[in-house]
C-alpha cells in the first residue's frame, strides 16, 4: 500500500474546476510480472492494452482508460492525433522525476490500414486513429519498472482502480493467474481461399513498368468451443514468439493481438530506426533442412526483389528526415518459430526534430505491407482485395509525451471477439509471383496466431 498512497491525488490536486491532466509516476521497487498485473484486472476487459518491445527492453500493460483519442476517416489522421496529444498535455501536471522514454503520460494505440477502404462490421469497435491514455500505466524499461497515474479534469474513480490494483499486487496470491486451460476450436474457415488466388494471378498480370509491387491478404475465421481470454493467448505469444513485438489492444468486446517481428519506427530523441521486412520462407524440419531453406531464400531473385522495393522506399524516406542514415546493402536472414524472412535494419539521426507520427505518415504503409510505387499499390489494394484489413497491417504502438515512441507493423496478428478470431495474413506479390505460392506463404504466416489461440498444437 506504501506505494500506492504515493501516486494517489489528494487535496488541491484533486480539486480542480478546469479540465487538465495530471500524472503522477513512481518506481516499483518489487519487481513484478506486468502479464500477471493484466490479467489480474479482467474488470478492465475492453479498457487494456498491453506490449513488448523484440528485446524485451520495453514492457507495458495499460489499465483503464483516462482519456480517448479517437476519430475516423480524416485525411489528416496522424496531424489530427499530434494535435489532440498536444491539446492534453497543454498546461497539464506531470509529477515524473525520471528521465526514461516510456514513464509519464504516453498514448497507446493504432491506426486503420487504409482510413478510404470502405469499412465492413468487422472492426466496429475500432476507429481509424484508435489511441488512449490510460488511467494506469505499468511500464518496464530497461528492467527497471514504474507506474503512471493520469487523471483528467475531477474524475476521481481512479483512486479505486489504483487502491485494487495494488491489493491485488500485494496479496501476492497465486502469480500463474493467466488461465490456459485449452478451447477447442471448432471450426475454421479461409474467406474466399479460391478468389484470393485469383486476384493475386489478376494482380501479377497488371505489374509492369509503373506497379512493381502490391502485397495481398487475406482472412481466416476461427470459432471455438469458448470465449477467448486475452491474457491466455498474450501468455502463448510471450512464450512463442520470441524476438517479436507482443500487443494487445482490447476495445469494447474485442482485442485485436498478435506477435509482430517487423518494426516500423521507434524514435528516442533524435535516433531513428526502422526495418526492411520482405521475402519468405519456411523453417526446416531440422538444422540442416533449415540452413538450405536459408540459403535458397539468399539467393532468390523473386524475394530479393521483393525485399528490395522495401530498401529502395525506406532509403529515400531516410534521405528526407536524416542527416546520416546507415542501411546495409545485402539483407540478412531472420529466423522466427514458423516462418524465415530477409531483414536490413535502418538506422538513422533525424536532421531536425520531427515527431514519431510525423516519421509514421512518411512510412506507412512501406512496400512490405502496401506495394511500390505506394500510391498505386494502395490504390489497387482498395481496388481489388476482398478484405477489410483494419488495423492489421498498419501502425501499432506508443509515443510518451517527451515525443517519443515506437510503432510495430502488426502482421501475425488476429481480431478476437468473444469465441470467435479473424486472422489475417498477406504477402508481396511481384511480377514472378505464383498464386499457388504466395497462398502458401499466407498459409505459414497464419500459424503464429493459429497455435497461439490453441488452433493448432505446438
Ligand atoms: C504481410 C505480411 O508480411 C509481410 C510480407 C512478407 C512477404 O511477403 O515475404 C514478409 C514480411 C512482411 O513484410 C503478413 O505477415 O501478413
Ligand atoms: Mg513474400
Amino acid at each position: 500500500m506504501k506505494e500506492s498512497k504515493g501516486l494517489l491525488l489528494e487535496g488541491s490536486e484533486l480539486n480542480t474546476s478546469t479540465s487538465i491532466l495530471r500524472s503522477k509516476v513512481i518506481k516499483l521497487e518489487q519487481k513484478q510480472d506486468f502479464l500477471t498485473i493484466f490479467a489480474q484486472n479482467d474488470q478492465y476487459k475492453g479498457k487494456r492494452f498491453f506490449w513488448k518491445s523484440p528485446d524485451g527492453a520495453s514492457v507495458f500493460a495499460g489499465i483503464g482508460i483516462c482519456k480517448m483519442l479517437q476519430s475516423n476517416g480524416m485525411e489528416q489522421i496522424y496531424e489530427e492525433v499530434e494535435k489532440e496529444w498536444q491539446e492534453l498535455l497543454d498546461g497539464s501536471e506531470i509529477n515524473n522525476p525520471f528521465q526514461t522514454a516510456g514513464v509519464g503520460p504516453m498514448l497507446f494505440g493504432g491506426f486503420s490500414f487504409d482510413p478510404k477502404k470502405t469499412r465492413t462490421n468487422l472492426w466496429d469497435n475500432f476507429k481509424d486513429a484508435h489511441f488512449y491514455l490510460p488511467a494506469i500505466m505499468f511500464s518496464e524499461i530497461d528492467g527497471e519498472q514504474y507506474v503512471t497515474v493520469n487523471q483528467y479534469g475531477d474524475r476521481n474513480d481512479l483512486v479505486e482502480v489504483i487502491q485494487a490494483c495494488f491489493e491485488k499486487l500485494e496479496k501476492n496470491e497465486d502469480t500463474s493467474t493467466v488461465n490456459t486451460h485449452s478451447n477447442k476450436l471448432l471450426d475454421s474457415k479461409e474467406i474466399n481461399g479460391d478468389q484470393w488466388k485469383r486476384m493475386v494471378s489478376e494482380v501479377v498480370q497488371d505489374l509492369g513498368q509503373s506497379l512493381k509491387k502490391v502485397v495481398l491478404a487475406r482472412e481466416s475465421r476461427l470459432v471455438f468451443e469458448q470465449d477467448i481470454t486475452t491474457e491466455a493467448v498474450l501468455e502463448n505469444l510471450l512464450n512463442r514468439q520470441k524476438n517479436s513485438y507482443v500487443f494487445a489492444l482490447e476495445s469494447g468486446k474485442d482485442c485485436f493481438i498478435g506477435a509482430s517481428p517487423e518494426r516500423l519506427v521507434k524514435k528516442a530523441g533524435k535516433q531513428v530506426f526502422s526495418v526492411c521486412l520482405a521475402g519468405s520462407i519456411a523453417r526446416g524440419m531440422n538444422e540442416e533442412d533449415d540452413e538450405s531453406l536459408g540459403q535458397e531464400l539468399m539467393n532468390d531473385p523473386k524475394n530479393r526483389v521483393e525485399h528490395d522495393y522495401v530498401v529502395q522506399m525506406i532509403r529515400s524516406a531516410m534521405e528526407k528526415v536524416c542527416s546520416t542514415f546507415e542501411i546495409p546493402d545485402e539483407p540478412r536472414l531472420l529466423k522466427m518459430r514458423d516462418i524465415q524472412h530477409l531483414y536490413t535494419p535502418v538506422t538513422g539521426t533525424l536532421l531536425k526534430s520531427a515527431s514519431v507520427l510525423s516519421l509514421i505518415e512518411l512510412l506507412h504503409p512501406t512496400p512490405a505491407l502496401g506495394g511500390y510505387p505506394q500510391a498505386l499499390a494502395i490504390e489497387k489494394i482498395r481496388e481489388a482485395e476482398m478484405l477489410d484489413r483494419g488495423l492489421y497491417g498498419a501502425p501499432i504502438g506508443w509515443l510518451d509525451y517527451r515525443g517519443n515512441g515506437e510503432f510495430a507493423v502488426s502482421i501475425r496478428s488476429a481480431l478476437i471477439q468473444k469465441n470467435e478470431a479473424s486472422l489475417f495474413a498477406g504477402c508481396g506479390v511481384v511480377k514472378d509471383s505464383d498464386a499457388e505460392m504466395e497462398f502458401k506463404e499466407t498459409a505459414i504466416k497464419f500459424k503464429p496466431m493459429l497455435s497461439a489461440l490453441g488452433g493448432q498444437l505446438g
